[in-house]
């Protein structure tokens, strides 16, 4: 399956769960990860949303939705899927989509996020998610050939306010500016509420990751609310 803007329609008001364990943590396996994102769709889940190239090559395997694939390196600035060749590596590893860093941040290759855009066009199949931190990281995206543009990065770059949900401010900005591209939803949608606040502020699909996907998170929730 090759996934096509046009076929994208198919995830429109759809959940989409993102199955991630961070390094050292006690589910961080491959086959884990796709044993997880099989089990999100068993729950309702349109497509999903997973990190590491191993990764994604389990959860292509165990899964038929499609796989929206990125590639974390280090923490701080500009990590996810930070340069043309951790997206080729994420589309060779299987993704239907490649998630990158879409802020307008430098990018350590030192190529823009148009010629990155342009150069996973050109060397895959793949289409590309722009996860953004702002408004202003939205409208580059999309400019620069983005496929998809997504919440992702609002709270985590310094532009926008890390509010305790998702920042439905910043959606209804996004999908007020009508860009032709699909608003992703993403960061802190923690409960079913919220899922549907963010797909009436104007979001064309919902991604739901720790809420669903990270037991230690939401055990410690369960756990500070006995103390
Ligand atoms: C900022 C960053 O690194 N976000 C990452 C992006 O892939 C993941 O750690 C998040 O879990 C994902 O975005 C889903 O968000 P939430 O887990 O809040 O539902």
């Amino acid at each position: 399956m090759i996934l096509t803007p046009q076929s994208l329609e198919a995830l429109r008001g759809q959940l989409v769960v993102s199955c991630q364990a961070y390094p050292g943590e006690p589910m961080r396996d491959p086959r884990t990860t796709g044993q997880v994102a099989a089990s999100a769709v068993i729950g309702g889940a349109a497509a999903v949303r997973v990190q590491g190239l191993a990764d994604v090559q389990h959860t292509r395997a165990a899964v038929e939705v499609p796989v929206i694939g990125l590639w974390k390196d280090g923490h701080d600035g500009v990590f996810i899927t930070p340069t043309l060749r951790h997206a080729l590596a994420v589309a060779n590893a299987g993704a239907h989509v490649v998630a990158i860093d879409g802020t307008r941040r430098s990018r350590p290759d030192g190529l823009t996020l148009a010629q990155t855009v342009a150069g996973i066009h050109a060397e895959s199949h793949a289409l590309v998610m722009a996860d953004c931190g702002s408004f202003d990281d939205a409208a580059a995206a999309v400019e620069a050939g983005a496929d998809l543009v997504g919440t992702t990065l609002s709270g985590y770059t310094g532009e926008r306010p890390k509010t305790s949900g998702p920042d439905l401010d910043l959606l209804r900005d996004i999908a007020a500016a009508d860009f032709g591209v699909p608003l992703i939803a993403e960061g802190r949608i923690h409960t079913p509420a919220q899922a549907r606040q963010a797909l009436d502020a104007g979001a064309f699909a919902v991604v739901v990751g720790t809420a669903i996907t990270h037991p230690a998170t939401i055990t410690g929730w369960f756990a500070g609310a006995l103390k």
